[in-house]
């Protein structure tokens, strides 16, 4: 059987955004991470939260059917936090995103899961392949996560380099699924400006 997990990394502690938790922030009436978790479920059989063990009371409320992986270290980054969800998983392929972006609808993860050849499928925008939304092959990815944090980086991007991947055109994406599909929050400008 072919399975799909979808992983969505929350546990950072957005210093950019401020005193709140970034991902219980409303944006169009409902947390930041519904809009993350919702689409995702759509096409993966189980969902998995990225976060840190003390956001989970807030989450519980509003999230339905998920697994938590808690980080074990608390900031260490979203590599590692990456690391902790990949444990134990069983599913053939996993769906990777971040609580941060609350436009990637589920065809978007069925367009790149449709499109899995090789190790990975990721989307190039603005001349840079971006680590999320992307999908992989379970076994690949836990391989380049685990020999990037060896090599002592925290930076998501840095599993691309370990990874065989298909790479998606940004613009086209954006042609089809809407010009804020990738745009993540990282400000509550940022959040206003998707109001609009
Ligand atoms: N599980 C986990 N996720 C993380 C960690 N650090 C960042 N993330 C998540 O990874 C995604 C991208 O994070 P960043 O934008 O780099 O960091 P952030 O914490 O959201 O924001 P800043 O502190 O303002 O950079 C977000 O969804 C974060 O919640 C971590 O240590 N553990």
């Amino acid at each position: 059987m072919h399975s799909r997990a979808g992983i969505v990394l929350a546990g950072g502690f957005a210093r950019r955004f401020g005193d709140r938790d970034k991902t219980l922030a409303e944006f169009r009436g409902r947390p930041l991470i519904v809009h993350a978790v919702e689409p995702l479920r759509a096409v993966v059989e189980r969902v998995v939260v990225s976060c840190r063990r003390e956001q989970r009371p807030a989450f519980e409320p509003v999230l339905s059917d998920v697994e938590y992986r808690p980080d074990p270290t608390p900031d260490a980054g979203p590599l590692a936090g990456l690391d902790a969800a990949l444990e134990g998983l069983e599913a053939e392929t996993v769906a990777v995103t971040s609580a941060d972006r609350p436009l990637v609808p589920a065809g978007l993860y069925r367009s790149l899961l449709d499109s899995l050849s090789k190790e990975g499928v990721v989307i190039r925008a603005d001349g840079i392949d971006q680590p999320v939304p992307a999908v992989f092959e379970t076994r690949a990815l836990r391989r380049a996560v685990t020999e990037q944090r060896s090599n002592g980086t925290r930076r998501l991007r840095a599993v691309l380099d370990a990874l065989d991947c298909t790479t998606l055109d940004g613009e086209t994406i954006t042609r089809q699924w809407g010009e804020d599909v990738l745009a993540d929050v990282n400000t509550q400008a940022d959040l206003d400006r998707l109001e609009e």
